[in-house]
């Protein structure tokens, strides 16, 4: 640590900024060069052109809700915060730049790099976790112009990702119903290692209970949960393998010499009963082997794959067979995971053996062992499942979730709204790519049930909208629809995440936990319309008159007029 970062730390302080300091990015790999090569040319035309001091606002939004959706959930905040907050080009990095560059750029710049840092920027956001939508700007950066182009990259990067993983997750908790676990199981398939931790970091703030992945679950405190593979059943070859039979019960006052042979009991005890006789013969007894070295293994937390063989003839009776033996040594099995075949059938079919079970033998609780089902899950199978009733109680879910299978992309962009105060546009054939010109304010309007109606963006100096009062509401784009709002709540949408240095008062970026609880109560107090997957009615977006007037002048007054003949 240098000199001044070291007494920056010492106060409290990141780059100028009050509040407590802010440590560096998750992944080490987001430094300043991670950007494109045409931030850095463009920062050299800039600093030739003595335009890099200039005082610019951009805006990062997306245009389009993902997953045919009407909703996003916005994520990926707290990573820009400690990006900017730390951001300095090192020595070794400036050289890398003097070799990127052409030979004829200036080693003034280069001392002007060694110098930046984000101390003069202004980051304002909307909560991370808040619900959003197209078009309303999910953060405002301001700064000299060249450094804050050096930012576009990284904070599109940062945001976009985690934003779709973050919505995917809460559009799986919504079908999934607030009853069951959800659990993140998606490592292995997701896009490389940062791929993999952001997947988990994201999809428990957007609902799921808990992730497979011991690294997040070390670096961002989430639950870790797990079962075991295939691999571990098909090791077994027969019961004999067994050397260690012993198991002490729960309350440690007996202990029983051979488990194997009580569970075999077991195992004929369910053979022998009347009500479960003939749903099955002989077991595969590899599989029973696996089941009670696991429950020896894991007295407390016995939870068994019963798909290797045969659900229904061999797993789910060989599961009981061990429970049942735990039982009778004061534990109690947590439950199965099915892994193939029809998951609502299997489902309830497990639970009906498990009923019969609890009868048969009078084990209070047996039939609500837990039922864990994975096997490419996705929006749809879940849909699916609902609709054909099963007996899940969680889902494991990996690559449809983390690789955000149903869209690539989000599509967040980064346009340049204003510099020196001027208001700027960026027009294109496409009005929904017209971007909303000036540094503007936005607020959540709420109607009388409680839910938001409509975000509307007023110009900077305007006045805010106020509670009982009228306000007039437009499309920013089509000149028909509008709409008069007499809001009984007014939240302003966008916060200061870094003062610069404007003296404002910094927010605090809360733990992951108090986003995902934010993330949880927001999408918990949308109209239904707007949440329900198939057909939702989408939410408005709407610009104040003044504002609305003001992009149809500078649209008129930037597109040359077309010649006929
Ligand atoms: N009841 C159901 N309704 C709709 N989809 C289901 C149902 N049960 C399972 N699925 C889904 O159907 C697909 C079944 O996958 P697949 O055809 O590969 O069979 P499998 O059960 O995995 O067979 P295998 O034993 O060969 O692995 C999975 O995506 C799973 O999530
Ligand atoms: O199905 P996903 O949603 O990606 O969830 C994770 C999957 O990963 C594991 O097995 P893996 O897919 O590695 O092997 P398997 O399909 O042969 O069981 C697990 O058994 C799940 O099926
Ligand atoms: O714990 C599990 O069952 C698990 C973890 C990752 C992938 N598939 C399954
Ligand atoms: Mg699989």
């Amino acid at each position: 640590m240098g000199e001044e970062a070291a007494a920056a730390a010492a106060n409290g302080l990141n780059g100028g900024s009050p509040g407590r300091a802010v440590g560096g990015p998750t992944n080490p790999m987001v430094t300043p060069l991670l950007t494109d090569l045409y931030q850095f040319t463009m920062a050299y035309a800039y600093w030739k052109a003595g335009k890099h001091q200039e005082r610019a606002v951009f805006d990062l939004f997306f245009r389009k809700n993902p997953f045919g959706g009407e909703y996003t959930i916005f994520a990926g905040l707290e990573e820009c915060i400690r990006f900017i907050a730390n951001f300095k080009i090192t020595e070794e990095e400036i050289s890398f730049l003097m070799q990127c560059l052409p030979p004829s750029c200036e080693d003034g710049f280069f001392d002007y790099l060694r110098e930046l840092d984000c101390s003069d920027v202004e980051v304002y956001a909307i909560p991370e976790g808040s619900v959003v939508f197209p078009k309303v700007p999910l953060l405002r950066v301001e700064g000299p112009i060249a450094v804050v182009q050096l930012l576009e990259t990284p904070f599109v990067n940062l945001i976009n990702y985690a934003s779709l993983v973050t919505t995917n997750a809460a559009r799986h908790r919504f079908v999934a119903g607030k009853s069951k676990s959800l659990l993140e199981f998606g490592l292995r398939r997701a896009q490389g290692p940062d791929g993999g931790i952001g997947a988990s970091k994201y999809c428990y703030m957007g609902g799921f209970d808990a992730t497979s992945n011991v690294a997040a679950g070390k670096l961002f405190g989430i639950p870790l949960r797990g079962t075991h593979s295939h691999a571990f059943v098909s090791s077994y070859m027969n019961i004999d393998e067994i050397a260690e039979k012993s198991l002490c019960s729960s309350n440690g006052s007996t202990t029983c010499e051979d488990f194997v042979s009580l569970v075999q009991s077991w195992l004929g005890k369910i053979q022998r009963s009347k009500p479960l006789h003939g749903i099955f013969g002989e077991t595969n007894q590899s599989e029973l082997a696996a089941f009670t070295s696991y429950a020896l293994a894991f007295p407390t937390n016995f939870l068994a794959l019963v798909d290797t063989y045969d659900v229904m003839r061999s797993g789910i009776p060989n599961f009981c067979a061990v429970a049942l033996a735990l039982h009778s040594l004061g534990y109690k099995a947590v439950g199965i995971r099915l892994d193939s075949g029809d998951l609502a059938y299997l489902s309830c079919q497990a639970r009906q053996f498990f009923g019969s079970v609890e009868k048969e033998f009078g084990v209070p609780d047996f039939g609500k062992t837990t039922i864990t089902a994975s096997n490419d899950l996705n929006e749809e199978t879940l849909d699916a499942l609902n609709k054909q009733g099963h007996e899940v109680d969680a889902y494991g879910i990996g690559t449809y979730l983390v690789t955000c299978y149903a869209q690539a992309a989000l599509g967040c962009v980064f346009k340049l709204v204003e510099i020196n105060n001027q208001p700027r546009i960026k027009l294109s054939e496409d009005v929904s790519k017209v971007s909303i010109p000036c540094k503007k304010r936005s607020y959540r309007l709420y109607g009388k049930e409680g839910y938001p109606l409509l975000d509307i963006m007023i110009g900077e100096n305007e006045p805010p909208p106020k509670v009982g009062e009228r306000i007039l509401c437009r499309h920013p784009f089509n000149e028909s629809k509008r709409a008069n709002v007499v809001p009984q709540h007014v939240e302003e949408l966008l916060k200061c995440y870094w003062p610069g240095l404007s003296g404002k008062q910094r927010e605090e970026l809360p733990p992951l936990e108090e986003l995902r609880e934010r993330c949880m109560k927001q999408l918990d107090q949308m109209r239904p319309d707007h949440m329900r997957r198939l057909n939702p009615t989408p939410y408005k977006v709407s610009v104040s008159a003044k504002l609305y007037d003001f992009i149809h002048f500078l649209w008129l007054n930037e597109a040359p007029v077309g010649e006929l003949e």
